[in-house]
């Protein structure tokens, strides 16, 4: 990628890790309330059965109380599992806590390995980013994982990025490869772009 675009994406990365890291334990248990009501709300309103998401890490916006009870529910969850080729590998959530950790040192699920085409069959996919801007174009951090999924499915359903508040962007930098997103969630609202 051009090395303007590389430099900017890595101070901006750097920049928002930072200020994720600052969260208290308090803001973050609010943040994953927020994040579990408005995942609620989006897959009831499309009528989700069926959906991807992520176990999140301590400092992403919190994923895992909306898995455990989406499973609960009913609804088919698909964990993402990093390989070394750039590619992703699924695993359905089982509703236990049970966690690998991965290729580079992410939580992953346990269980049987479905192939990337797996994604193919779901209805919402819900993805992890480090920022998202107006237009709805999404850096995440850094290896392309969702770039490269998103641009390789036949037909992609909508896809919702989970972000802080303070991550929706005026603008990100973009690279041709950048794949963009339909909206985001955040702990206190859902927006679809592009935002006027
Ligand atoms: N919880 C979670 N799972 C996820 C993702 C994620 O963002 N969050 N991914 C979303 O795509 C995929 C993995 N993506 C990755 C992206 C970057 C690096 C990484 O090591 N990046 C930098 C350092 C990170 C930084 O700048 O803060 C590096 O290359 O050293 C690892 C995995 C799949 N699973
Ligand atoms: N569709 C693709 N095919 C091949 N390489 C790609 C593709 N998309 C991204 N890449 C490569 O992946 C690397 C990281 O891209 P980028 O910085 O856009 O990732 P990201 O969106 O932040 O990461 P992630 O999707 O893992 O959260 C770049 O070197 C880029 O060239």
């Amino acid at each position: 990628m051009p090395a303007e675009i590389d430099h900017a994406k890595r101070a901006l990365r750097a920049d928002l890790r930072e200020r994720r890291a600052l969260l208290s334990d308090q803001q973050r248990a609010a943040a994953e309330a927020g994040i579990t009501a408005r995942l609620d709300e989006l897959i009831a309103a499309r009528g989700a059965r069926s959906v991807s998401c992520f176990l999140s890490t301590t400092t992403e916006p919190g994923t895992r109380a909306f898995i455990r009870a989406a499973v609960a529910r009913g609804i088919r969850v698909l964990l993402p599992i990093t390989r070394a080729d750039g590619l992703l590998d699924w695993a359905v959530a089982d509703g236990d806590d049970e966690v690998n950790i991965g290729l580079h040192g992410l939580p992953e699920p346990t269980g049987e390995i479905l192939n990337p085409m797996a994604l193919d069959e779901v209805d919402l996919l819900i993805v992890p980013a480090a920022a998202v801007d107006r237009s709805g174009m999404r850096m995440g951090w850094g290896r392309g994982y969702f770039d490269r999924t998103l641009g390789s499915m036949q037909k992609c359903p909508p896809v919702y990025a989970v972000v802080f508040d303070s991550e929706i962007l005026d603008e990100v930098p973009r690279d041709v490869h950048d794949q963009p997103v339909t909206g985001a969630v955040t702990p206190l609202r859902t927006v679809v772009f592009p935002l006027s």
